[in-house]
């Protein structure tokens, strides 16, 4: 049995495997510019954020109906399962769905069928976070918030993706004041690409509980520090920073170095189908390359929990610590 763990960082459109994709084509009669998988995973070679997202936002066109959303989801589902995710707080991008006229009751629905349906079905407690668009105008932002309104009751948090350099989190303060008081989690992307301010923004106008990545929050000791203090987690992961080039190769990995700053890092897979691996495969590479002990690897289980968006479900939280509390990591 596997470590167990929260993932707090997934982009479930980043969890289209090729074959997966290949089939909703052919499903939905969509044509993909790549002759098989193995051309297709011939192109998962980027170099930087951007050179990524181009290919996201390609392929997820290929995702049309509740159905492939639902196949998606749960492909995810198992995967995570069986490398002991127990708790999912997965990100979406609606609006990435909306401008090609796929509606909001088609994504939220379908992803739902298998979220929903995910602690049954794979022993994963699942939560779902609408993240905006932040190369998009703040309107749009709102608009899309907007048109999530019917669906609040199965949507936790909000959250903020794709180019960050030059879109700093006050674009978005409007909207994230108007998640707030529809009772929404707040978290960001940010000091991934972007500079150390876009954290202090991120934390102090957007008012977020976490941040997604802030690996360049090293630049600004102060602001070290106020992370470690605060207790802010950091939802880290390396595999996405190796294959956009944020770090040069696993071995570069800060991670030792922010766990040695008091910081309350989590581990996660970002777009596990492009940046080759789930959460699990995460802990194991971490562990073997940047030499992390078992100790090590447990304070970053239990971090994932502490800062999961389970105050609803303080009960599954408490029998998770104490699973990774008693768990033998040799
Ligand atoms: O790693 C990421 N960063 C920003 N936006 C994203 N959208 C999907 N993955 C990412
Ligand atoms: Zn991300």
């Amino acid at each position: 049995m596997p470590l167990p763990k929260a993932e707090l960082h997934l982009h479930i459109e980043g969890t289209l495997e090729p074959e997966l994709a290949f089939e909703l084509a052919a499903r939905n009669d969509v044509s993909l510019p790549y002759a098989d998988t193995e051309a297709l995973r011939d192109a998962y070679r980027f170099t930087d954020l951007q050179s990524f997202l181009n290919l996201y936002y390609e392929l997820m066109t290929v995702l049309r109906t509740e159905r492939d959303f639902a196949d998606l989801a749960d492909a995810y589902l198992a995967r995570a399962a069986a490398q002991g995710v127990r708790h999912a707080e997965i990100f979406f991008d609606p609006q990435a769905h909306l401008a090609r006229g796929v509606g909001m009751d088609t994504v939220v629905d379908g992803l739902w069928r298998a979220l929903g349906t995910s602690r049954e079905r794979h022993g994963v407690s699942t939560r779902l976070i609408l993240c905006f668009l932040r190369d998009e105008s703040a309107e749009s932002a709102l608009a899309t918030l907007d048109a999530a309104r019917p669906h609040l009751d199965r949507i936790t948090g909000v959250g903020l993706d794709s180019a960050e350099v030059g879109h700093p989190p006050a674009k978005f303060r409007e909207v994230f004041e108007a998640a707030a008081a529809l009772g929404l989690r707040r978290v960001a992307h940010a000091g991934e690409e972007g500079p150390p301010e876009y954290i202090t923004e991120a934390l102090d106008v957007l008012g977020v509980e976490r941040i997604d990545h802030g690996l360049r929050c090293l630049e600004d000791p102060a602001l070290v520090e106020r992370l470690a203090r605060e207790r802010i987690p950091l939802t880290l992961c390396p595999l996405s920073n190796v294959r956009l080039r944020t770090v040069d190769t696993l071995a570069d990995h800060p991670l030792p170095a922010l766990l040695d700053a008091g910081l309350m890092c989590t581990l996660n897979s970002d777009d596990p189908a492009y940046f080759g691996g789930y959460v699990g495969d995460t802990f194991d590479a971490v562990r073997e390359v940047l030499g992390l002990d078992g100790e090590r690897l447990r304070e970053l289980a239990r971090n994932s929990f502490l800062a999961s968006f389970l105050e609803d479900d303080e009960e599954l939280r408490a029998r998770c610590l104490a699973e990774v509390a008693a768990y033998d990591l040799g």
